[in-house]
């Protein structure tokens, strides 16, 4: 096993939610790309430290306040690398190229992934998810209730979505798709359709999450390719399939006790964090969680919680 060199990086934000990138060098590894600020740890460092030394080395910066984003294990061949990378939203000072190097605020939807190194893909479209992500919960048989309360949670915040109503028939589903889908482009949501990607076809939307069993049927990722695809995962074979497919996001569960699947023995966080570990991957805990839970998630790598329950608003 070679050495695996251990990379500190900023995804530094201000308050529009732009993201401060450097141009590497052009004779150094990755040359010519933009990149995430930051470099190599220290030994003896602890990741905090190592972020913050370098962001004050780089960028003439103080961290202020900062949380896990995601972890990024990658081969390039020469050097295998883990990209620890942290979200920065406070920080002392204004950054300025020390080195030299070009900088750019850049939204997440603007970052080209062929100009950021290959390591670097999983780390844009985590930042393009956010933290939470509802599932939609009861009486999808009761549309006007149902989108009364989808409406509700779009208004208090919620940007992901994804249309669980397995009870419905496919044409009732499409309907409900259909409106729901409506809904979330007024506020600028994504709608993600957990159906069979081929009932579905041609229902507008942003994109497809797969259940576990499709996820391993599938021998190429469905969908158009600007759309998120994503699929729930319980192990680790589940977690290197939706890699293999070329997903955008898995939802692993149960990480904890749930109502809905009793029968199920939880992950827990240290077995969550470690399966996590292995993809590079944005990735949902789920499973008995609420927003109180979401920064245990981002301590244990999660990019969030997905949650019904938790999120779904009462009547
Ligand atoms: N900082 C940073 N490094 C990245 C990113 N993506 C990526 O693959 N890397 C790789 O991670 C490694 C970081 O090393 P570095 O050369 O920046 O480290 P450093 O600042 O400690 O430099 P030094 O070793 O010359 O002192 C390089 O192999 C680089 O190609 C990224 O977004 N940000």
């Amino acid at each position: 096993m070679p050495e695996i060199i251990h990379v500190m990086a900023g995804a530094i934000a201000d308050a529009s939610g732009r993201i401060l990138v450097g141009k590497r060098p052009d004779h150094v590894h990755q040359g010519g790309l933009w990149e995430f600020p930051g470099g190599k740890l220290e030994p003896g460092e602890s990741p905090e430290a190592g972020l913050a030394r370098e962001l004050a080395e780089e960028l003439g910066i103080q961290v202020r306040a900062s949380r896990p984003l995601i972890r990024v294990h990658h081969d390039y061949g020469d050097r295998h690398i883990l990209l620890d990378v942290h979200r920065v939203d406070d920080y002392a000072g204004v950054p300025h190229g020390r080195e030299g190097q070009p900088l750019d605020w850049l939204a997440p939807e603007e970052m080209d992934p062929a100009a950021f190194p290959a390591a670097d893909r999983p780390i844009i479209t985590s930042l393009r998810l956010p933290p939470l992500m509802l599932i939609t919960g009861e009486e999808p048989d009761r549309p006007d209730a149902f989108l009364a309360r989808l409406g509700r949670a779009l208004e208090t915040g919620a940007r992901l979505v994804q249309l669980r109503a397995h009870q419905l028939s496919a044409n009732d589903y499409v309907h409900l798709a259909q409106a729901a889908c409506d809904l979330c482009d007024r506020t600028g949501a994504k709608l993600l359709l957990n159906r069979d990607p081929a009932e579905v076809a041609s229902v507008p939307r942003h994109g497809l999450h797969l259940n576990s069993q499709v996820l391993m049927t599938l021998r190429e990722r469905p969908g158009r390719s600007s759309e998120l695809v994503g699929a729930s995962c319980h192990d680790p074979v589940q977690l290197a399939r939706a890699v293999d497919l070329g997903l955008d996001y898995a939802l692993l569960s149960p990480v904890k006790p749930t109502a809905s699947h009793p029968e199920t023995s939880p992950l827990g966080w240290n077995t969550f964090a470690a399966w996590v570990d292995l993809v590079p991957l944005p990735v949902y805990a789920l499973g008995g969680l609420t927003t109180d839970d979401l920064d245990d998630a981002f301590q244990h790598g999660a990019q969030g919680i997905a949650a019904i329950r938790g999120l779904w608003p009462a009547r």
